[in-house]
């Protein structure tokens, strides 16, 4: 029987600080970052360091006033439509027939919406800003969470690097609309956004209850990602795959258009990207890489987002150009 010592004669038990992620970092470590040996401590940090994620009340506004604001963008002739030449919105046939974007970024979220509002619709909407303000935010923050799990799955001490080497980071979001095609061939897949590699060191999705995002499995197969209420989906980006030489695999994704039962319902969803800052040098820490080979060059973070901003997209079947191609050694 394990001696109690101190005056009470009861041993203090140790209350988890605000977000105390010893428990589970010990676990990993011990395990090897194998996540299924540590549930008891997965759930322990979610209670005690976990933000709230569901959607808010504000949420909805936003999805709402985004849906509204590109079906009136996207029902004008574009060549005429001042928001055409917005940078921060993407229209139909750019990535997809069916997809459309409007892009808000950090760190003020706030007057980046205001001014793609004000572009859109020629009004300020302080509803609309206050809610991307919440929303960026807290995926700001739970992106630097999950940044420091993941360095903590990769071996004792990696979380060091979290101050020198994630501290610049910062995230944009984009609002996603999918508008379903009028007419279908009954079995066939539509493509809303073909595959591709998130240019992102990861990226947080929020999508509706209509589903359709499938990602990649290593033996290539497709896997649905079904909608699950109060649930996120994170995926690693190619700037985290190169920084990590490899170990954090980016996830090569898409998003299918699936058969609906009200055919109007277009499909909304919310993908905060969290990067490294333009004029970073993305290079794998030699402590990352040990006793392996490098197998990327060192690499300016910007010019890698020129890269594939020029270059091809992804089709339904064909990933289009990753940091394998611009780096890869
Ligand atoms: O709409 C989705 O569920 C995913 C969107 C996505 O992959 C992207 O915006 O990069
Ligand atoms: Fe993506």
């Amino acid at each position: 029987m394990e001696k109690m010592n101190d005056n009470s004669g009861l041993k203090k038990k140790k209350i988890a600080s605000a977000c105390d992620v010893e428990a589970l970092k010990k676990c990993l470590q011990e395990h090897k970052g194998d996540y299924n040996k540590c549930q008891s401590q997965i759930e322990a940090f979610k209670s005690s360091c976990s933000i709230n994620n569901k959607p808010s009340e504000s949420l909805h506004i936003f999805i709402d006033y985004a849906e509204n604001s590109m079906e009136k963008e996207s029902s004008q002739v574009l060549p005429t439509c001042p928001a055409s030449n917005m940078k921060t919105y993407t229209p139909h046939f750019i990535a997809s027939p069916f997809f459309e974007s409007l892009r808000v970024s950090g760190p003020d979220f706030c007057a980046s919406a205001q001014s793609s509002a004000e572009a859109l619709l020629n009004q300020s909407n302080p509803e609309f800003c206050e809610a991307v303000r919440e929303y960026g935010d807290r995926m700001r923050i739970l992106s630097k969470k999950i940044t420091q799990i993941l360095l903590m799955c990769l071996g004792k001490d990696f979380e060091m690097q979290f101050k020198s080497e994630f501290s610049s980071c910062e995230g944009y979001l984009r609002i996603n609309n999918y508008s379903l095609p009028e007419k279908r061939v009954m079995g066939k897949e539509v493509e809303g956004l073909g595959m591709h590699t998130d240019m992102s060191c990861l990226t947080i999705v929020y999508q509706d209850d209509i589903g359709g995002l499938q990602v990649r499995s290593e033996d290539e197969k497709w896997l649905n990602i079904d909608p699950l209420e109060e649930s996120l989906v994170v995926n690693i980006g190619d700037l985290l795959h190169a920084w990590s030489n490899g170990r954090l695999r980016s996830s090569e994704h898409r998003v299918v258009l699936k058969e609906c039962r009200n055919q109007n319902q277009n499909r909304v969803s919310l993908a905060f990207f969290w990067c490294f800052e333009d004029n970073k040098v993305i290079s794998a820490p030699n402590e990352v890489v040990g006793d392996g080979f490098r197998c990327y060059k060192p690499f300016l973070c910007g010019d890698y987002l020129k890269f594939r901003e020029n270059s091809e997209r992804g089709k339904f079947e064909k990933v289009g150009f990753t940091v394998k191609d611009f780096a890869g050694i």
